[in-house]
């Protein structure tokens, strides 16, 4: 008998979060979500042995997060020599704060009762606030220094256990110095409070960011070796060395995933760097598809205004400004796309190169008629053999685009393209140039099904505005005294109004995602 499987279960399925708020006489669900991951509380293989009818409940508190744990289950098993049920006490422990082993009716009280929730208000400083589907959010960011961050934040640290494939939870009793390079921004929802006591703010997500050291090798270095250096050299903050902003760990709970606020905290982020002359550029550690795909999606949106200002696009003839012998024998960059411009593009919204690298692919990519790209059924076999010298200028774009991409992945992996046949290595690179491509088609049919239901939305609400004036339109012209003159000052002004509004709703629509 193997024992082992009537007695374990699914620790994905047995772990239940619920987000709590004070209800009329005892805390009501906000909300109730699985973990999706606990291999680095239960094992790689997610199994909890030695219970029937597991449940372990994390509750937590909506706006600060005041934690608990409750264990039930309908049988243990009793042990037999070595094999004993998982002690899940000693097991969570290193997970989840003391103060959540308390007793349900102690963590009930103190959520029901606390005088004090009203006052609450996110740790660190108010850096944003927007409206989605009529329900507002704020995002507050504020220095790991901070003991209130602090707080918080090793309230909400076994969620990066719980949702982010390989995280790990920050060490926050590391010294100041270096907790100060670490900023926190929470992302919480303004809800009506239940109570007369209760809060207003219910957590959303949160992301954690640190500063990594920039060496600067322009003028910086050469002040730190002045001759008029004088030692000890005078204290600097870490806030004032010049420093990448490196995004850590980075989660929104998943009832409110899908909703655009994972956009919002990464733009925020984004503005906050780009506002802040010490940070260089802004980087991502590890970051998974979903976090790459949200990064793109962003990125593209901030940097497309700037592309479609400076007309960015491929040069279909680089060729041109050289006699025949004279042709460059490498991919002529300079001559296909403006590379100083896209370099201080590239810097001045301190994007860091290889994502940057990826927009403009995406971009230039866009800018080709979809009917001359391999997605849309372009001849790549003609392609294959007209190369640059193609009559159909799209098709000479798309050519050097491939070219490009090509280059850029050759440059990045150069090491190991250098030792295959050369057959092998321009296989291999048209294999990851096709990849690429298909990687950038997704993303490209996201924006324009977005940009498709943006318009959709634009012309419903066009179109409500519109029967809204014609309603009062209608009335007005039926009022007795009402004479013609007057009407139709009456329609102009209302007309004249609904323009302007529709121009704001445009204008909003399409500056949205740079926050
Ligand atoms: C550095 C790191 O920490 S990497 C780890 C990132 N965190 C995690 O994976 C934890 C669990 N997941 C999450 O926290 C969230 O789902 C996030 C952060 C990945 C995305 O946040 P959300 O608020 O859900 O994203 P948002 O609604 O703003 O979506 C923006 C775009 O991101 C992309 N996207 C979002 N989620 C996903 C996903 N699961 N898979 C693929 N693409 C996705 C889409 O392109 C989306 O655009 P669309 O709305 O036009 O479809």
């Amino acid at each position: 008998m193997d024992a082992g499987d009537d007695w374990s279960c699914d620790a994905n399925d047995a772990v239940h979060i619920t987000v709590v708020q004070p209800g009329e006489t005892k805390p009501k669900t906000l909300s109730n979500f699985h973990p999706q991951f606990t291999y680095p509380i239960f094992g790689d293989e997610e199994r909890i042995f030695g219970y029937k009818g597991l449940i372990i409940r994390l509750r937590f508190a909506a706006h600060d997060l005041r934690p608990h744990v409750h264990i039930s289950y309908d049988e243990k098993f009793k042990t037999v020599d070595d094999t004993a049920a998982v002690d899940l006490n000693e097991t969570l422990k290193l997970w989840i704060p003391e103060e959540a082993f308390t007793t349900l009716p102690e963590f009930e009280k103190a959520v029901q009762d606390d005088e004090t929730a009203k006052d609450f208000v996110p740790p660190g400083k108010p850096v944003h606030s927007y409206t989605s589907r009529q329900r507002n959010y704020e995002i507050w960011a504020g220095s790991l220094a901070d003991p209130r961050v602090r707080h918080v934040l090793e309230r909400a640290q076994v969620f990066v256990s719980l949702f982010i494939e390989a995280g790990t939870p920050l060490a926050t009793d590391d010294p100041e110095w270096t907790l100060e390079r670490w900023t926190v921004y929470f992302v919480y929802e303004k809800v009506d409070p239940p109570t007369p006591t209760a809060s207003q703010y219910s957590i959303v997500g949160y992301a954690t960011t640190y500063r990594w050291w920039y060496y600067n090798r322009g003028p910086l270095e050469s002040s730190a070796i002045s001759k008029d250096v004088s030692f000890p050299l005078p204290d600097v903050a870490v806030s004032d060395l010049p420093a990448r902003l490196r995004i850590a760990q980075f989660l929104i709970l998943p009832p409110h995933q899908g909703s655009g606020h994972g956009t919002h905290l990464y733009t925020t982020i984004h503005t906050k760097c780009f506002e802040d002359p010490t940070i260089v550029e802004l980087t991502v550690e590890d970051p998974n598809e979903a976090f790459d795909a949200l990064r793109d999606t962003a990125d593209y949106h901030i940097l497309l205004p700037e592309f479609a200002k400076h007309k960015v696009n491929i040069n279909p003839d680089p060729y041109e400004a050289h006699s025949r012998n004279q042709r460059p024998r490498r991919v002529p960059t300079a001559d296909l796309i403006p590379v100083k411009l896209l370099h201080d593009i590239r810097t001045s919204y301190k994007i860091s190169p290889t994502q940057f690298s990826h927009i403009l692919e995406l971009f230039l990519l866009s800018r080709i008629p979809f009917e001359n790209r391999q997605a849309g059924g372009a001849n790549m076999s003609r392609l294959l053999i007209k190369k640059y010298r193609a009559e159909d200028p799209n098709e000479r774009r798309y050519y050097w685009w491939r070219m490009l991409v090509k280059q850029r992945l050759y440059k990045r992996s150069r090491d190991i393209l250098i030792q295959l046949d050369p057959s092998d290595r321009i296989q291999k690179l048209e294999e990851t140039v096709t990849n690429v491509e298909e990687g950038y088609e997704v993303l490209l049919k996201a924006f324009s099904a977005r940009q498709e239901s943006l318009i959709a939305e634009i012309t419903d609400e066009k179109e409500r505005k519109r029967s809204q004036s014609a309603a009062v339109l209608d009335e007005a012209s039926e009022a007795p005294n009402g004479t013609l003159g007057r009407d139709q000052r009456v329609k102009r002004k209302f007309t004249v109004a609904d323009d302007d509004d529709e121009e704001e709703t445009e204008g909003e629509a399409s500056k949205r995602p740079k926050v």
